[in-house]
């Protein structure tokens, strides 16, 4: 059968595992498409690099443009990243009337309606596997396999690189810099690893599954996000003491109001199995109203991995270019003249609880003093841990842990714990959630 052609665009850590993987199980992936897949042009900038990887056989250029107006080629591989010239790219493939594939959620998170837009309209397919936790199939199970459930609520490890460093800082008691240098050796750091520390890429990705699972539009610029830099040593130390693990969730939840979507640090019950999710692996929770609770387990970045994914849609564009494009899978799952208006709700109308950090100076009445403000707030508490002072010491740490709250509940009542006398410095708040 004639092969279906494509071209690859940037051929670093993903676009090598992409080229390496169809090529050492080509037998077995043709047999699934029921056609062969052949990479035959690869665009990067550098052409030696290109050359080493792709071997002979394979048109090079340096002119990803010349991809994506080819006559002959069907499907655009694009592995670039960002949202400069990639977002060109898509673009221009898609007025092209090529099928696209990607793994830059940073593009689909944040020009992902006008995208997928433009390829409805065109009849083309736009398919993003490895853009939501690498080679974990979790766009396959929302788009598809959740199909009959309403979701109630999703979270997710959805960044390797922070909970690499998350579990190498705590295990082996390395320092952050050195972590994230490794964790940029091994190519699962992005181009610019802020994205990652920071939250943002994993905001990108609870995005677009928030999109899948509740059919709204993608609104990146509407999520929370609060990444790992301020985490401190000593808040892991003490949720550890109280039975907590701290990781970095995606959450996106269906409230009758509206959508919760945010990116922090979270404390979660050290024995839940997303707890004890170690090193760059990735995990998602989905809650559906039929099936209940599913986990989805995996490497969320890496080469091989995340090429793993991209072949599968490969795969998928494949077996579904000849079909109606009013009858494949929508891009977000749900028919695109039905994406709902629900808001997505403003960090202060959060509801989850919280962990609470006070350093205060060790005379009597303080307690009494912080539990009055959060029973002012309506705010109640489940746990509490009060580290004995050392020997001569005047100041010590009072660990709280609450109940579900409002999140601007929770400012109200920090505001006023700061400002008691006996209160120094500023009070450390950390989300927790019971899933
Ligand atoms: N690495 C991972 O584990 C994962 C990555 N992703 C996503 O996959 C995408 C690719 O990531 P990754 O493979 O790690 O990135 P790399 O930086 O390793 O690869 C990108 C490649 O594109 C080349 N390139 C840059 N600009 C152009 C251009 N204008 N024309 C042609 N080629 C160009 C780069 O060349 P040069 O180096 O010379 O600039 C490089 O070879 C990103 O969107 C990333 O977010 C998704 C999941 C996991
Ligand atoms: N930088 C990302 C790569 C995959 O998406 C990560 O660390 O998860
Ligand atoms: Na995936």
């Amino acid at each position: 059968m004639k092969p279906i052609n494509v071209g690859l665009l940037g051929i670093g850590t993903v676009g090598g595992g992409t080229f390496t993987v169809l090529k050492r199980n080509e037998e077995e992936i043709t047999r699934r498409a029921g056609r062969p897949i052949r990479i035959t042009t690869v665009a990067d900038k550098n052409l030696e690099l290109a050359r080493s990887v792709a071997g002979e056989g394979v048109k090079l250029t340096d002119d990803a443009f010349s991809v994506v107006t080819d006559p002959e080629i069907d499907i655009v591989v694009e592995l670039i990243g960002g949202y400069g010239v990639a977002r060109e790219l898509v673009m221009k493939a898609i007025e092209n009337g090529k099928h696209v594939v990607t793994a830059n959620k940073a593009l689909l998170a944040v020009h992902g309606n006008e995208i997928f837009a433009a390829a409805q309209k065109k009849g083309v397919m736009v398919a993003f596997e490895a853009a939501v936790a690498g080679g974990i199939p979790i766009i396959k199970a929302l788009r598809e396999g959740l199909s009959a459930n309403r979701i109630q609520w999703l979270a997710g490890i959805i960044n390797g690189t922070t909970n690499f460093i998350l579990s190498e800082m705590r295990d082996k008691g390395l320092p952050f810099a050195e972590v994230l240098k490794e964790a940029q050796a091994l190519g699962y750091a992005e181009a610019d690893p802020t994205f990652d520390i920071e939250g943002v890429d994993a905001a990108h990705k609870a995005t677009l599954m928030a999109s899948i699972a509740f059919g709204v539009p993608v609104q990146f610029d509407k999520t929370y996000v609060e990444g790992i830099t301020k985490l401190e040593a000593a808040d892991i130390k003490y949720a550890e003491q109280l039975g907590y693990r701290i990781k970095l969730l995606g959450i996106a939840r269906r409230r009758e109001q509206g959508i919760e979507l945010r990116v922090h640090p979270t404390l979660i019950p050290a024995k839940r199995l997303i707890a004890n999710v170690e090193g760059a692996m990735n995990a998602v929770l989905v809650q559906g109203d039929a099936v209940g609770a599913t986990l989805y387990y995996g490497k969320g970045a890496g080469a091989e991995p995340t090429a793993s994914a991209v072949i599968a849609d490969l795969v998928d564009v494949t077996r579904l270019h000849t079909a109606d494009p009013e009858h494949r899978v929508p891009h977000l799952a749900f028919q695109p003249d039905q994406i709902s208006e629900l808001p997505v709700l403003p960090i202060d109308e959060v509801e989850t609880s919280y962990y609470l950090r006070l350093h205060v100076e060790d005379k009597p009445g303080v307690l009494a003093d912080v539990t009055r403000i959060l029973a002012d707030q309506s705010i109640s508490i489940d746990a509490m841990l009060q580290r004995e002072p050392e020997e001569g010491e005047a100041q010590t740490d009072i660990i709280i842990l609450t109940h579900l709250t409002i999140e601007k509940n929770m400012n109200a009542a920090i505001a006023k714990i700061e400002s008691l006398d006996a209160v120094t410095g500023k009070v450390v708040r950390l989300r927790l959630e019971n899933l």
